[in-house]
């Protein structure tokens, strides 16, 4: 009989006692920010459970790691602190414990429904790393903009290839994103043209979420990885593929990244995301020994991307993919990250790369479904190469279970224009 909560959770919901991802909301608008988890409608203040005394295990008793405006006290305390904290949290919201579902006044203070609240950031975030581990991805944007010759660098087997990005500008999703203006890509012999990006692309990517870190000097075993990742979110690498084209040569994205990524609010932990976990695919060539893996994991989890066309009320979708497309696996890129001693930290967020599958309908960005705009997508009646002002862009995943789904929610964001 599989595992059920007192709380009514329909079988299309995101968030069922299995799933309990976790987050940061405020009740009210004015009141300060705290931890909650997701069950169904729901958002359980872990704050309110904190201060009840109902962590009372071993690592997280006495705690004040959910009395914190962002998860990251939490996410230093390490996987045995997740996984007592999920292991009460799924006791106590089960159908059979009475503590919480016999306690009108303990629920009045804890569950708050879900369309209530404010969702935001769950992290503070220190530092943000993109990754290229889609082969699919890599090999398309290569066709793009270096010619079908070279279209995959050798060094991209061997490495999982990344840049460093910008934290500041991360957004939780439901934040508008305003157009950037920059440089744009000359056309033959003309000089750049400046203004408002002219090529403004989504990418769908998810983002692994760093517990403890590592100290500096310390390289991360591959093989330990795992235990240095809470877990994962939608994440939006909102790009200006103009701007992009023009400035990256020789050092990589810069402005055409760093004006916004969203995230979205729920944090899938990697312990609800194990019994979706499928083999990585067959790396060729043997990755060094540093970055082989005992056990290659990937995860079943199905992304969707709609975009709702400025002015209209219904969303189109535009590509479906699947996190297990990637070729580098979370816990080699995290190995890869560490090996020259660089320290990761609490909150520290990496993002996986555009999750490009190897079908046109299972492309990550309007880079490759357009084909860089040489084509046009058709949405209810109107056509996109690139975004416009007011379409919003809409991000979905989840696994499914027998009979639960466990999900992420959506990562939305709309786009104004320049100012
Ligand atoms: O091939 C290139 O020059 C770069 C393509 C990207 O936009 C890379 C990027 O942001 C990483 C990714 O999302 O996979
Ligand atoms: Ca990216
Ligand atoms: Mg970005």
């Amino acid at each position: 009989m599989a595992l059920k909560s007192f709380i009514e959770v329909g079988p299309d919901s995101h968030f069922p006692i299995q799933n309990l991802p976790f987050g940061i909301f405020k009740p009210e608008p004015t009141s300060p920010p705290r931890p909650g988890v997701a069950i169904g409608d729901y958002v359980l203040d872990l704050s309110a459970i904190s201060v009840s005394g109902l962590f009372d295990g071993p690592f997280l008793s006495g705690s004040d790691c959910f009395l914190q405006p962002n998860l990251n006290k939490f996410l230093a305390l390490g996987r045995p602190a997740w996984k007592e904290a999920r292991a009460t949290l799924q006791n106590l919201l089960s159908a059979d414990e009475a503590k919480l579902r016999d306690n009108p006044n303990l629920r009045e203070k804890s569950l708050v429904p879900m369309s209530k609240v404010e969702m935001l950031l769950p992290i503070a975030i220190g530092d943000y790393t993109d990754f290229f581990s889609s082969m699919h991805h890599a090999r398309n944007c290569g066709i793009m903009f270096r010619g079908p010759e070279n279209a995959i660098n050798p060094n991209w087997f061997q490495l999982p290839i990344a840049y460093h990005g910008r934290s500041s500008s991360i957004v939780v999703s439901g934040t508008d994103i305003i157009r950037p203006r920059g440089q744009g890509h000359p056309s033959g012999n003309s000089p750049p043209y400046f203004g408002p990006s002219r090529k403004l692309d989504f990418e769908l990517e998810m983002a692994a979420v760093v517990g403890p870190g590592n100290e500096l000097g310390k390289p991360v075993d591959v093989n330990e990885a795992g235990d240095h990742i809470f877990g994962l979110v939608l994440m939006n690498d909102w790009s200006a593929r103009d701007i992009q084209a023009w400035e990256y040569v020789p050092l990589g994205p810069f402005l055409g990244k760093s004006f916004g990524t969203t995230l979205s609010p729920w944090i899938v932990t990697l312990d609800a995301l194990e019994p979706f976990a499928c083999d990585a695919p067959k790396q060729d060539p043997q990755p060094l020994p540093y970055l082989a893996e005992k056990i290659s994991k990937n995860y079943d989890i199905s992304l969707e991307v709609q975009i709702k066309p400025a002015g209209q009320e219904d969303s189109c979708v535009v590509t479906r993919s699947n996190f297990n497309h990637l070729y580098w696996t979370v816990t080699q890129q995290l190995a890869h990250h560490t090996i020259n001693g660089c320290n990761l930290r609490p909150g520290d967020l990496l993002g996986s790369g555009t999750i490009s599958g190897p079908e046109p309908e299972s492309y990550g960005c309007l880079l490759e479904l357009t084909w860089n705009g040489q084509k046009s997508l058709s949405l209810n009646g109107t056509t996109r190469k690139f975004l416009e002002d007011g379409d919003e862009v809409v991000f979905s995943g989840c696994s499914k279970g027998d009979g639960y789904k466990v999900g992420f929610g959506t990562c939305s964001g709309k786009i104004l224009p320049s100012p």
